[in-house]
Parts: C-alpha cells; sequence; structure tokens
C-alpha cells in the first residue's frame, strides 16, 4: 500500500519544549484521517509540518513521495485549510476565485463554481462580512478548485452550527470521492469524524498515543467491569488505558487484539469518542515526560 504521509521520529521544539515528539506513522493514500486531541496537544503543529510551513527539529517526514514544501509544484498538489479559515478580508468572494485561478496551475473553475452554490449570491461580498459557515464554503471552494491530491484541514468545522457542519462535511465528502484525494482533518468533534474517517489518530501532549484505521480501533478496545482487585482473566497482550477504581468495583478501558471473554455488562463494546476520552484521561496523568 503506498502511503501519502510517512513520518519517522518527527518532532518540532519551541526552545525546550516539545511541541510534537517521537511521532512515528502513516497515512494510507485515499484515507481520511480524523486527527484529534485536546488543545495545544500538536495537532496543528503535526498539520503544519505535513505542509511544509514547519521544519521538523528532529525525524523525517516525506509526504506525496518528497519534503514537504520541497517545490512549486509539490506545494501545488497539497491543500491546506488552516485554523480559523484566514482570508483576505477586504477581498470579494469573486476576487478570491480570480486570485486563485491565478495562482495556482491546477485551477479547476467548474470544481470552484460546484462548491460555490451556496454562496453564488454573495460574489461581491468581502470575505470580512461572511458568516462562519460561508468562510468555510469559501475555503473548501478554494482549495477544491486545487484539484490537490492530499488536503489538509485544521478545524474547519469549529465554527459551524451543526445543519452547517453537516452540510460542509458532505460537500468535503464528495469532493474526496471526486478526486479521490486523501484527507488529514483536526476536528474536537469526534462524531463528525466517527462518521466520514476511516482512519484516526489520537495526539496528547505532542505524542501519538494511538492511529490506525478506524474498524481495528473498535474492534480492539474494550470496558471492563470486575470486582476490585481482581486482575485475572485478561488476554496476554492486554493495555490498560485507563483505570477507574471504587471500593468494590473496577472500571477498565483496555486494548486487546485478541477477543476479551465474557458478556454485557462486564464486557463492554467502545464507541470512538469513548475510546478517544480513555487516551485522552490517560495523558493527564503525569508521567515520564513530565
Ligand atoms: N509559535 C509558537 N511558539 C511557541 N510555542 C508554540 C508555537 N506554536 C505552538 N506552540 C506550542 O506548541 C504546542 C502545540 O500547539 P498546537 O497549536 O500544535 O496544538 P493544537 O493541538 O493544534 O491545539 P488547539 O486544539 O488548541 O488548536 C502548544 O503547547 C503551543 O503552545
Amino acid at each position: 500500500m503506498s502511503h501519502a504521509v510517512e513520518a519517522v521520529g518527527l518532532g518540532l521544539r519551541y526552545g525546550q519544549r516539545d511541541a510534537l515528539a517521537d511521532c512515528t506513522l502513516e497515512i494510507p493514500e485515499g484515507s481520511v484521517v480524523g486527527l484529534v486531541g485536546p488543545n495545544s496537544a500538536g495537532k496543528s503543529t503535526l498539520l503544519s509540518l505535513i505542509c511544509g510551513l514547519l521544519e521538523p527539529s528532529t525525524g523525517t517526514i516525506s509526504v506525496l513521495g518528497a519534503r514537504p514544501g520541497v517545490s512549486a509544484a509539490h506545494l501545488a498538489r497539497v491543500g491546506f485549510v488552516a485554523q480559523n479559515t484566514p482570508l483576505y478580508e477586504n477581498l470579494t468572494v469573486a476576487e478570491h476565485l480570480r486570485l486563485g485561478a491565478k495562482l495556482n496551475p491546477r485551477w479547476d473553475q467548474r470544481l470552484a463554481d460546484e462548491h460555490l452554490q451556496p454562496l453564488r449570491g454573495d460574489l461581491k461580498r468581502k470575505a470580512g462580512q461572511l458568516s462562519g459557515g460561508q468562510r468555510a464554503q469559501l475555503a473548501l471552494a478554494l482549495v477544491a478548485a486545487k484539484r490537490p491530491e492530499l488536503l489538509v484541514l485544521d478545524e474547519p468545522v469549529a465554527a459551524l452550527d451543526p445543519l452547517a457542519r453537516r452540510q460542509f462535511l458532505r460537500r468535503l465528502m464528495q469532493l474526496v470521492a471526486d478526486l479521490k484525494a486523501t484527507v488529514v482533518l483536526s476536528s474536537h468533534l469526534i462524531s463528525d469524524l466517527e462518521r466520514i474517517c476511516d482512519q484516526l489518530i489520537v495526539l496528547t501532549r505532542g505524542r501519538v498515543q494511538l492511529a490506525g484505521p478506524v474498524e481495528d480501533i473498535l474492534a480492539t478496545h474494550y470496558r471492563l467491569l470486575r470486582p476490585f482487585g481482581d486482575p485475572d482473566g485478561l488476554p496476554d497482550g492486554t493495555e490498560i488505558i485507563q483505570a477507574q477504581h471504587t471500593d468494590r468495583q473496577s472500571t477498565l478501558t483496555v486494548r486487546s487484539t485478541l477477543p476479551v471473554p465474557g458478556a454485557a455488562p462486564h464486557v463492554q463494546r467502545l464507541d470512538l469518542e469513548e475510546i478517544t476520552l480513555a487516551y485522552m484521561g490517560r495523558a493527564q496523568q503525569p508521567d515520564e515526560h513530565d
């Protein structure tokens, strides 16, 4: 399988502080990858490294077979929508389109028009006068028209109401199907990611906690309820992600590639949000990186 992104031991330091450390991962071509993690986990840092906006302090990263940002031709193959959808506030929607057409050799006007459908009555309005949802639509239209092979979106739906969010994600998935592009998008809305992503990366405190196909992640995580202090009966290799105890009972969130014996309510399946929260909860506890 070829990979759109390959990172080995990737890290970025600001002074003494690791924004990202020891990040090794592979993103298969054609996948839709959700990137989750608490505030300041390093999500934007990783996305900026993928787009070549930052240089790694350690390790290596390869994007579409080359060093990110290595040439104008390579940059043209990557579409990036940064956090808060930065636009030229004093340019109109139509002026953004003209600028995009001028700057991008692979510009596809048909795709731009298609994704601008909801804004067709607002072509003369300045970007600074658009709502959050309209800005997101404009940003997606601009990036779509580049026909990128890799699309990187940093919290693209953060400012949108639930309906606008759903419409944006529908358009995004339509674009991905049209272009057969690889997508990496960060979000705090795990239910959205669960709907559209086939891969998930959980990042906390600059480190990858979990990465892989959503299907595998869902199949290998369990919540176990067992009498307090009863460590027996876990398959070999079971990793305890989180443990909470009362005087009588322990609630364990575990990862096991082997089936865990038992049935509900003692053995429960978890959804993606519960699994992600367990990894985030674990990362809040002090560890060797403190
Ligand atoms: N220019 C900078 N100078 C110094 N530290 C920085 C800089 N940019 C980011 N950081 C730090 O790097 C860490 C990771 O930041 P990053 O923006 O990647 O996190 P994030 O997961 O995207 O957060 P959020 O969900 O809040 O957007 C944070 O501790 C942040 O304070």
